[in-house]
């Protein structure tokens, strides 16, 4: 099996071996003092670190702000407990920990982290989008130690144009395999679970075509609101924070052909011939997608303020908080069938999930009475579950039609998703990443959505806080 293959949950390597044979290695994270390296990246690499005994990985954390080693070392202890490790490999790491404070888009701090980095290098880019370019400019004049990763959180440019030069300035750095776009949604273990139920199941994969599937519906909703995020989410909006990049990730993994191989090589490929085939419903931005923005309201109990309440947002700027899209995939398999992807901030009953709505069957015998439900597959995203909608000859008259639902859940992976995508990014499992051709097709294809609505030509709708959307929003006609 090659490096760069997915693992399934329980793939955990034999305890007191290294994530790369016995090759030391050293995690150099920029940006260690925001708030995704404390909240996701370091719990998530404590998991990884107990469940691989990854002793011997070298942890440098770096920022502008000054930072005693004795604080960050508790910064990471803590957040290592938060993720639930513990153990001889998680202290180890604990205790050679270093914090460095310098400027990362400055040769002459550059030089100074570089020179604390030892064995195998990935430098973890947890940066806000200018200081990230800023950063690969300066690794551009430093140079990098010979074999080094660069891995850079989403979002991966503002558009087309801006993730193809980034490219460019990153492949002039270190060769595409070399460099991980991070995609947490691909180490979801219920994103990865489309991967089993698509291919290992043969009632499953023969009826996801055209030919049985009228629609796929692939909706990414959360209670959650801006909670405190308007200096990033003010400036993106749904569309960019969740479709451009995750759920186009999704929807590549459920219309990509079976590849014959989870090698990166094999999977990354299906996934971006999907995402060229790609393209707004229609051609018609103006009329295939829908934007809104919540108002006051309850979720979960919370009271919520307006979306334009939130401090730090600019209610001219018309930021969405729910972004829908209806697109097309031409390919021989999913011509004709509609992808409704979709994400919201505070909706009441969110659903995140990627369901299949088949066609209604050929005939129905004369005699069977009853409503007949169209089947639908849905493969949850959050939640992790798995449900089928069937009809059944229900109880009472035995001719009479009743629905069903078929359900199974299932439980979480072994590690967070962070520590999924570290794991990714540590043992170059390719699959686990975003190459950059998709993030560029991945920008190509909301374009004309993005331009639609910058010129006013799709309105900005209103939703209460807590509702699932608003109320003049009527089912997609296509
Ligand atoms: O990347 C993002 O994802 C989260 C949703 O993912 P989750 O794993 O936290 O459930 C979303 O809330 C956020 O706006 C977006 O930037």
């Amino acid at each position: 099996m090659s490096d760069d293959r997915i693992r399934t949950n329980g793939g955990g390597r034999a305890p007191g071996t290294s994530a790369t044979g016995e090759q030391p290695q050293t995690l150099l994270v920029l940006g260690a003092g925001g708030d995704l390296t404390t909240r996701l990246l370091l719990p998530g690499l404590g998991g990884l670190v107990d469940t691989s005994s990854m002793a011997d990985l070298l942890l440098i954390g770096s920022d502008r702000g000054e930072e005693s080693d004795e604080g960050w070392r508790s910064t990471v202890a803590r957040a290592f407990a938060d993720g639930g490790a513990e153990g001889p490999a998680v202290d180890t790491v604990v205790a050679n920990t270093r914090y460095i404070t310098a400027d990362a888009t400055d040769d002459h701090g550059l030089n100074r982290l570089l020179a604390h980095c030892r064995g195998r290098t990935t430098i973890y880019l947890a940066l806000p989008p200018a200081v990230m370019v800023e950063t690969c400019r300066a690794l551009a004049r430093t140079g990098v130690p010979h074999g080094t990763r660069l891995v850079l959180e989403k979002p991966f440019g503002t558009d087309a144009d801006s993730a193809s030069a980034l490219n460019e300035l990153l492949h002039g750095l270190v060769p595409e395999d070399h460099v991980h776009r991070v995609d947490h949604f691909l180490g979801m273990t219920t994103v990865l679970n489309i991967l089993g139920v698509r291919f290992a199941n043969r009632v499953v994969e023969p009826l996801l075509s055209s030919e049985h599937v009228e629609a796929v519906d692939i909706t990414f909703d959360e209670t959650l609101g801006l909670e405190g995020r308007a200096g990033f989410y003010d400036g993106a909006g749904a569309l960019r924070d969740m479709v451009q990049s995750h759920l186009l990730q999704v929807l590549a993994l459920v219309a990509m052909s079976p590849p014959s191989t989870l090698e990166g090589v094999d999977v990354r490929d299906a996934k971006a011939q999907v995402l060229r085939a790609t393209r707004v419903w229609d051609d018609r931005p103006d009329r295939y997608s829908r934007r809104a923005r919540y108002t006051a309201g309850t979720v979960d109990g919370r009271s919520l303020p307006s979306y334009t309440e939130e401090e730090g947002t600019d209610p001219a700027r018309g930021t969405e908080t729910l972004a829908e899209v209806v697109l097309a995939v031409d390919t021989w398999r999913w011509a004709g069938v509609p992808f409704r992807v979709r994400s919201g901030k505070a909706i009441g009953e969110p659903r995140q999930e990627v369901a299949f709505r088949f066609r209604d069957p050929q005939h129905i015998p004369a005699g069977l009475t009853g409503e007949v439900i169209g089947n639908r597959l849905r493969i949850g995203l959050g939640p992790r579950r798995i449900e089928m909608e069937l009809n059944v000859n229900g109880p009472g008259d035995p001719f009479d039609l009743s629905p069903v639902t078929l359900e199974t859940g299932f439980g979480p992976g072994d590690l967070l998703e962070y520590g999924e995508v570290l794991r990714g990014v540590l043992e170059d499992e390719k699959p686990l990443s975003v190459r950059g051709d998709m993030s560029v097709e991945s920008w190509r294809i909301i374009e004309p959505v993005l331009d639609a609505w910058r010129h006013g030509r799709v309105p900005l709708h209103d939703y209460r806080a807590g509702s699932t959307g608003p109320a003049n929003w009527e089912s997609w006609e296509t």
